[in-house]
């Protein structure tokens, strides 16, 4: 592939973008390319930047410095003030408010983005049918959004960002108005929906698995920068920093120290291993899950006590405190339900650790 047709393979991308409310920097450089037909996550804690991020791709708001370009054309440039205003960025948008007009049925709701563009009854009765097919509400092109359920309207908005064929879509927390259990099934419903119109779309959530479902990239986002930009997979099997791990709640993250010739959670004198089982230099570790066997305690275990427990179809989920390092959390799962206060024997497999050097740079 020449680098000509890796560029122009690009839907959208961002350069040494920042965002400052008066002196307080917002977004404080954030490089960030997007292929044509794939779906990035902006994943991150609450005020971490995740809006921000795209109100600057949808032209809500004008970058302090750096630029943003969709499908090759620079669309705001700081060094030189280009700037398009949203209507000129070819987007369609899908926010956690749903943002329909009371006052207009389902159907007047999607057609509006066709409206705006100038396009014909007929042809915008067609299109605004189609959309409202894929999200299966075409049944309710005539009611009220005000008859509809959470749902259904958040359906409607998304017919509507799809309606005029956008070429990126943007979606900002588009689920976190909706109960539990809807929100589930709409992940995997809009990840198909995505999928099956080809969309290009940019997902804002603070919702570890909702990113994970959906998305082809995720970028983990935390105080206006990005932490790491990679696949779910890639996320899931090498966190680039504790934070990310904890952030994903991949297990337990603590801190070891190297003494008498061990490696020791923080201060205490619970040991994990022997100094030589780890690398050099390394500070603090991950321990996933899948690589703690609890079981009764024996002097070759760790041992535990459990602070809480959650079903969670597979077993019971339960957060366990060391006993004589009780700062140390983990998480352990269990065929059956265990109490707090119920002590408990763990097995760590060490091939499954992942280590973080002091630099906050993984081990390799
Ligand atoms: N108009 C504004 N003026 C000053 N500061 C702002 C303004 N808008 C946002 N901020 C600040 O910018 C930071 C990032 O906000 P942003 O909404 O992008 O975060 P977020 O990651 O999307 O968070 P959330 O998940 O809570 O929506 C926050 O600290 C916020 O307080």
């Amino acid at each position: 592939m020449t680098i000509d047709s890796l560029k122009s393979n690009v839907a959208v991308s961002a350069a040494g973008l920042e965002l400052h409310y008066g002196a307080t920097p917002v977004l404080k450089g954030i490089d960030v390319a997007l292929g044509q037909g794939k779906t990035l996550a902006l994943l991150g804690p609450s005020g971490c930047g995740k809006t921000t991020l795209l109100r600057l791709v949808a032209g809500l708001l004008a970058p302090s410095k750096g630029s943003v370009s969709i499908a090759g054309q620079v669309v705001a440039d700081a060094a030189n003030g280009t700037f398009a205003p949203p209507e000129k960025r070819n987007l369609g948008m899908v926010f956690q408010d749903y943002a329909l007009w009371p006052h207009m049925t389902v159907g007047g709701n999607v057609s509006f983005p066709l409206e705006m563009r100038g396009i014909g009854r007929t042809e915008r009765e067609q299109r605004t049918m189609h959309a409202l097919e894929r999200v299966g509400l075409s049944a309710y092109v005539g009611r009220r959004p005000s008859d509809l359920s959470g749902g259904q309207q958040q359906r409607v908005a998304i017919a509507r960002a799809i309606v005029a064929e956008p070429q990126l879509i943007l979606f900002d927390e588009p689920l976190s108005n909706l109960d539990r259990e809807l929100r589930e099934n709409m992940v995997g419903e809009l990840a198909e929906l995505i999928a099956s119109l080809g969309l290009t779309a940019i997902y804002v959530t603070h919702d570890h698995s909702e990113a994970l479902t959906l998305a082809d990239q995720v970028a983990v986002m935390r105080g206006g920068l990005i932490e790491q930009l990679a696949s779910p997979d890639e996320l899931v099997a090498k966190p680039a920093t504790p934070e990310v791990a904890d952030f994903l709640r991949l297990g337990g993250i603590a801190e070891l120290q190297n003494r008498d010739a061990c490696w020791f959670f923080g201060n205490s004198d619970v040991a994990l291993m022997r100094a030589d089982q780890g690398p050099a230099g390394a500070r603090s570790i991950l321990i996933p899950v899948a690589a703690i066997t609890p079981g009764e305690i024996q002097p070759d275990r760790l041992a535990a006590s459990v602070l809480r427990s959650q079903f969670r179809g597979d077993g019971h989920l339960a957060t366990v405190s060391l006993i004589g390092a009780d700062q140390v959390e983990l998480q352990v799962l269990s065929r059956y339900k265990l109490k707090p206060g119920d002590g408990v024997g763990l097995s760590i497999d060490l091939d499954q650790v992942r280590w973080f050097e002091n630099s906050n740079h993984p081990h390799p």
